[in-house]
């Protein structure tokens, strides 16, 4: 069995290949070290064999990560490392090694995937877009806060903006304009991200007609998904790219 991890910023996503790798045996979204070995203990007949790891967190971070996993499994944890040139993809940051590599392994994906220009729109903590041209560079990308950093910023920095998770999750069941704070809010930040996924798209337009792909991957992807029908939502993208990145033999 393989171990899969994507460490962002606010989650880890983790998952359970068997040994036909196409079968995932087990997954989870868990915010903390602890959670991901209760969620790994509580499968059955778990046997790792291999473990391959993304992660965008501190090198402290993420190796108290690995030698928490290392001596509960008794496996040998592989990392995404930063690359200038991939599988056929370029790398177009003036410094690659600065490279998000969650962005980089997406690009991987997304670029195998469409074998031709694609757009790539992350929606983590952070939301990302990166453009790859049909031979493979990386004409490079734009980082804006996601979700729960525009909510948190304005619950932060306000005085009368407070409310739940589950009034929350109820506010955006539609986008006409809020009548309550938290449906302000949350239709407000909704609509930066169309927003932002919209001027992505003209730009991709811009350089490749009608000739592209566009890709949508992390948590908070179905915001916006429909307003792009085009667009291939691959929640598993970053995984694509971590298994060409840490290829097993
Ligand atoms: N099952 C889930 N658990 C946690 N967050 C989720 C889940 N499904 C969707 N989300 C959304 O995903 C967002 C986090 O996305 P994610 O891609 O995991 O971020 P990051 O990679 O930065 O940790 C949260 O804002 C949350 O709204
Ligand atoms: C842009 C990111 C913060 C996105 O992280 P996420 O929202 O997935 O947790 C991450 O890819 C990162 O730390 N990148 C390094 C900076 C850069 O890509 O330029
Ligand atoms: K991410």
């Amino acid at each position: 069995m393989i171990l899969e991890l994507d460490c962002g910023n606010s989650f880890i996503k983790w998952r359970v290949l068997g040994a036909d790798v196409r079968k995932v045996i087990g997954e989870g979204i868990v915010d903390s070290d602890l959670a991901l070995l209760e969620g790994l203990k509580g499968l059955e007949g778990l046997s790792l064999a291999h473990c391959r790891l993304v992660s965008v967190r501190t090198a402290e971070e993420t190796e108290a990560l690995i030698s928490l996993l290392e001596g509960a499994f008794g496996v040998s944890v592989m990392c995404a490392a930063p690359a200038r040139e991939m599988a056929g993809v370029r790398n177009g940051y003036e410094d690659f090694e600065r490279l998000g590599l969650d962005r980089w392994l997406a690009m991987l994906g997304g670029f195998h995937l469409a074998s031709g220009p694609c757009l790539v729109l992350d929606f983590g903590t952070a939301v990302t877009a990166d453009f790859i041209d049909g031979d493979g560079g990386h004409l490079g990308g734009f980082i804006c806060p996601g979700m729960p950093l525009m909510r948190n910023q304005l619950r932060t920095h306000t005085r009368r903006i407070r409310y739940g998770d589950l009034a929350a999750e109820r506010a955006l069941e539609s986008l006409v304009p809020g009548r309550t704070t938290v449906e302000a809010v949350e239709r407000g930040c909704s609509l930066m991200l169309r927003g932002f996924v919209l001027t992505q798209l003209e730009l991709a337009r811009r350089y490749w007609g009608e000739n592209y792909s566009v890709f949508l991957t992390g948590g908070d992807a179905g915001l916006v998904s429909e307003i792009v029908p085009e667009a291939k939502v691959v929640p598993d993208l970053v995984f694509v790219g971590l298994a060409m990145a840490c290829p097993l033999s």
